[in-house]
């Protein structure tokens, strides 16, 4: 299978905090890796420290065959990024900011139809501003999609969103899967977990706890529910103390 991400050894210390601890990773084409762990275990660094937008102490990334910090402008052509918060003009409007990030790639998707997609084809002239966290978060992963990107990397995907907008989330993200989308995301839902991921690593105090798919994990604990393993891959310390 062809290697899309990999990361070795990542290492980030802010003072003396260690994030994250020789983190390795691959991620192949087509693939969909969920960043599993609680706040603060190193799962935005690890991302940032992966795409480039944050320098790690140590280790070496790659994505498409290129380096994230000497290659930024070709890979950004081809990989699509929606993180927790995006920032933007302060007053623009979707239609402007979708043409906006359009005119940045040469081959972009057709904003309207992303819109669509996501359901905010009544929000064109709308400030995004005045959007609610659902319908921005929303836009935000039809603005990482724009470049039309073999890979996107998903900073806590439905976070903020209802139901069915989750759901129209979830179904959209297997569409592109099926077209051979790479997918690198973080999330703290078990269920879309359990819906997307073919693979999944889990963190905890910036080290790897778990590596494999979403059964394996279920295998490697005591348990038949994911959210029980996750417990059980990340509490081993609390249980201990409460024996
Ligand atoms: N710029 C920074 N300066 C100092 N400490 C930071 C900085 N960014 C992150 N940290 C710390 O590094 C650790 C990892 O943070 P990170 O944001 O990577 O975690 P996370 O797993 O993404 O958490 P969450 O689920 O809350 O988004 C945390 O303890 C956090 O407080």
């Amino acid at each position: 299978m062809e290697v899309t991400i990999t990361a070795e050894k990542l290492t980030k210390s802010y003072g003396s905090l260690k994030a994250l601890d020789q983190f390795d990773l691959t991620v192949c084409r087509g693939e969909i890796f969920g960043l599993l762990g609680a706040n603060g275990a190193g799962k935005s660094t690890a991302m940032e420290c992966i795409l480039g937008t944050r320098k790690p102490d140590y280790g070496t990334v790659e994505i498409l065959g290129m380096n994230p910090f000497t290659n930024r402008k070709k890979l950004y052509e081809r990989v699509g990024v929606q993180f927790q918060e995006t920032s933007y003009q302060d007053k623009i409007r979707v239609w402007e900011l979708c043409q906006v990030t359009a005119s940045l790639y040469k081959t972009p998707r057709d904003p309207k139809l992303l819109l669509h997609q996501f359901g905010l084809s009544d929000k064109l002239k709308v400030m995004v501003n005045d959007l609610s966290g659902g319908q921005k978060q929303r836009l935000f992963i039809a603005l990482a999609l724009i470049a039309d990107p073999e890979v996107i990397f998903l900073d806590e995907l439905t976070t903020g969103l209802d139901v069915r907008a989750r759901r129209d989330v979830w179904n959209s993200i297997l569409k592109l899967k099926e077209d051979g989308l790479t997918v690198l995301l973080t999330s703290h839902f078990m269920d879309e977990v359990e819906t997307l991921c073919d693979k999944i690593m889990i963190l905890k105090n910036g080290r790897t706890v778990f590596e494999g798919t979403v059964n394996e994990a279920i295998q490697n604990s005591p348990y038949d529910q994911l959210e029980d393993a996750y417990f059980y891959f990340t509490e081993e310390e609390r249980k201990n103390e409460s024996i």
